[in-house]
């Protein structure tokens, strides 16, 4: 979904940094041999994602939901020299695919894979992060920000993709199967109203929030 019109969005993306190559081979590999390729978060959104964390120039990083790595790579960008990007996805398919283009980035000893359940793994990670993108299950969306945030350090952010679920947050009627959208729209409020973060919701791509703990 384009939340400006298309022409216009193509003027931003024209604008705005190239693609890294390594991401351009990583993001054709996917749609390649990958299932739902379009769950990456692509050229644009992968440079806003790498802008943020050269503003914030994390120590450490949490990601939930690694899929082929390329938003891992783009966080990776603004990471200090000695810090760690630990990185959770659950499935073990593309474990490799994700080495691969981790160790080809000049990142790889910086980045640790989790193969599991994130809700398993959160708790058992004794780290402080600066950074934390959550990009996975968003039925889960709630639960990933209550085992985070005393993980978070004063100052930290947690960025949300997939916030406007293609403007579906604004219905009010949702069909049995769809569990994604009451979620996202509990979520929502759940920031909105947590005084511990302090919360903007950027209309990129699919609607990427951003939240700073106080
Ligand atoms: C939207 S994709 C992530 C895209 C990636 N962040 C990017 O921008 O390239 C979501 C990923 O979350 C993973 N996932 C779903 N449920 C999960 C869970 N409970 N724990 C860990 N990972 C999960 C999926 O396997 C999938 O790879």
């Amino acid at each position: 979904m384009h939340f400006i019109p298309e022409e216009l969005d193509d003027y931003v993306v024209a604008h705005s940094e190239d693609e890294p190559a390594l991401l351009r081979q990583l993001s054709r590999e996917t749609y390649q041999k990958i299932l739902q390729p379009r769950m990456l978060s692509g050229h644009y959104q992968g440079r806003v994602l790498s802008m943020i964390s050269k503003l914030v120039n994390p120590k450490n990083i949490l990601e939930i939901g690694t899929y082929t790595g390329y938003s891992a790579l783009c966080l990776a960008e603004g990471i200090q020299k000695d810090g760690e990007l630990h990185t959770i996805d659950i499935n073990e398919e593309l474990v490799d695919f994700q080495r691969k283009y981790f160790d080809a980035s000049g990142y790889g000893k910086q980045i640790f894979q989790h193969l599991g359940d994130a809700l398993e793994i959160i708790p058992k990670l004794e780290k402080t992060f600066d950074l934390i993108f959550i990009d996975a299950d968003k039925e889960n969306y709630s639960n990933y920000f209550n085992v985070i945030i005393d993980k978070l350090s004063t100052g930290g952010i947690i960025l949300s993709d997939n916030v406007l679920w293609s403007g579906k947050v604004l219905e009010t009627t949702f069909k049995k199967e769809d569990t994604s959208t009451p979620a996202l729209i509990e979520y929502n409020a759940l920031l909105k109203n947590d005084t511990r973060v302090e919360t903007v919701v950027l209309p990129i791509r699919d609607g990427l929030t951003i939240s700073r703990k106080v």
